[in-house]
């Protein structure tokens, strides 16, 4: 059963008896995180991965929960070999015990998988180099990988670009620099495949020299970026090792040293979206929600940010499950006690945060992805103008959607159900959001869009 937030902390003591705020406490500690309610999908999320990493340590027998992990994942065009190189490295580290191999036919079977009440079709592998943990995720289909990224099921903190030494880039290699770069990924290693079909080095030059500047294009680093020349599938057939396992292992190894290990939610600026108010009489003025990033301690100076304004205030006190505690961090639900604050000022929808590391904003440019009617979307296609409401963390704004400057005839087109598109919302109250901000739309009780914030305007 999921409890709902407002209801839990509605028990807490400074809702219901402000007198017993100071000291009593009636659990320990550990008493309480075990009771901690399952309510957050995020943690619900964690929880999961984390049972399916170690049952995954179990089957391997080796693996280690210690090293760091890391999401990462095959993009690139179509055909340039994505699969046959999450199959290849798993293979290769497999034979160092460092993953279990899971075969080409294993991972482009594409099990549905229901997240935000989306279907996606990806699929998860996992392995471990001798520093690091890591979760990849290939996905088969072009489209998927785009809405897969904007849902944030496909959440990547950095990433391998496939490209054919055929082919050299093609137009999904450029369409998925541009989307690493707008979910916030910022280093990438390129495999360059299929070297085995090349007689001319010249050839291999040119690719790399090509890859090199479009890396720059889309603000990546083109000088420094590594790329790994070599051939998936050589080494999944366990022949050629000079292009096959060699490159596999320099591969790992560049991914290694070149990709930057994400902060921890922890190391982040403080943010903690505003649930609920309550006013308790005697001490002023309670907001409640779930702390997304970073942590407080009593005392620490905060902003309450959005729906209209920014306000500056301290915060003298941090309760949780019945107890008053001095910290509050990542993960936890808290109830912020906040000096000189009244009821009318803070609102659900608001975000209480560190100074300064988040701003509100009422327009900005978006990713998008439409549902379609079978993900319980919309039926009919839209236009410029069109008004659904905006959920983004605790707040729910009306948002007026329209195409960005330089769009073709910005009357006429229509966004269908299924597509991805760039937008601009408008929205009618300004809100605490960031480049790579996730959102919802929604119309009439459903779902009809999922997006991310690209550009603040
Ligand atoms: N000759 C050669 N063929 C390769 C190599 N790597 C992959 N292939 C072949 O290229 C084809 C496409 O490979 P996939 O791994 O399915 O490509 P993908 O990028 O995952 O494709 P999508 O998921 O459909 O976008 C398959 O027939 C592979 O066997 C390679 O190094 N050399
Ligand atoms: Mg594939």
């Amino acid at each position: 059963m999921l409890r709902s937030p407002h209801a839990f902390l509605k028990n807490t003591t400074w809702s219901t008896n402000p007198s017993l705020v100071s000291s009593r406490a009636f659990f320990s500690t550990r008493t309480a995180q075990a009771h901690r309610p399952s309510w957050s999908s995020t943690s619900r999320r964690n929880a999961l991965a984390h049972a399916s990493r170690r049952h995954y340590a179990e089957a391997a027998g080796k693996f280690s929960r210690d090293k760091p992990h890391m999401n990462i994942g095959t993009i690139g065009h179509v055909d340039h070999g994505k699969t046959t190189l999450t199959a290849a490295i798993t293979k290769i580290l497999a034979q160092k015990g460092g993953a279990k191999f899971t075969d080409y036919s294993q991972i482009d079977k594409a099990p549905e998988e229901k997240a935000r009440g989306i279907t996606i079709n990806s699929s998860h592998v996992e392995y471990e180099t001798d520093s690091r943990h890591y979760g990849h995720i290939d996905c088969p289909g072009h489209a998927d990988y785009i809405k897969n990224m904007i849902t944030g099921a496909a959440q990547m903190d950095g990433a391998i670009i496939v490209v054919s030494a055929t082919d050299g880039q093609m137009p999904q290699t450029r369409e998925h620099l541009l989307l690493a770069r707008q979910v916030g990924i910022k280093k990438l290693v390129v495999f360059v495949n299929k070297v085995d079909q090349i007689d001319d080095p010249e050839m291999l030059e040119l690719v790399d020299m090509e890859m090199r500047e479009l890396l720059s294009t889309y603000n990546f680093d083109g000088d420094e970026t590594p790329i790994i020349t070599g051939s998936a599938l050589a080494a999944l057939e366990g022949r050629d090792k000079e292009i096959g396992a060699d490159k596999i292992e320099a591969l790992v190894k560049a991914c290694d040293e070149w990709l930057d290990l994400p902060a921890r939610d922890l190391e982040k600026p403080f943010l903690m979206p505003v649930e609920d108010v309550f006013s308790i009489s005697g001490r002023g003025t309670v907001a409640t929600g779930r702390v997304e990033r970073g942590s407080a301690i009593k005392g620490n100076e905060v902003e309450i940010i959005g729906l209209g304004s920014t306000l500056k205030t301290t915060l003298t006190g941090i309760e949780m499950f019945h107890k008053e505690l001095d910290r509050g961090e990542a993960g936890d639900n808290m109830g912020a006690l906040l000096r000189g604050v009244k009821r009318e000022q803070i609102k659900r929808g608001q975000v209480i945060a560190q100074p300064g590391s988040i701003k509100a904003v009422k327009k900005f440019q978006a990713q998008v992805y439409v549902l379609t009617k079978d993900e319980g979307g919309r039926y009919t296609p839209f236009m410029s103008n069109y008004r659904p409401q905006l959920f983004l963390r605790t707040a729910d704004i009306t948002v007026g959607l329209s195409f960005p400057e330089g769009t073709p005839d910005p009357e006429e087109k229509m966004v269908m159900p299924g597509d991805n598109v760039e937008l601009v919302c408008d929205l009618v109250h300004d809100v605490a959001a960031e480049v790579g901000s996730r959102f919802t739309l929604r119309e009439g009780g459903k779902t009809v869009g999922t997006g991310l914030v690209t550009k603040i305007l």
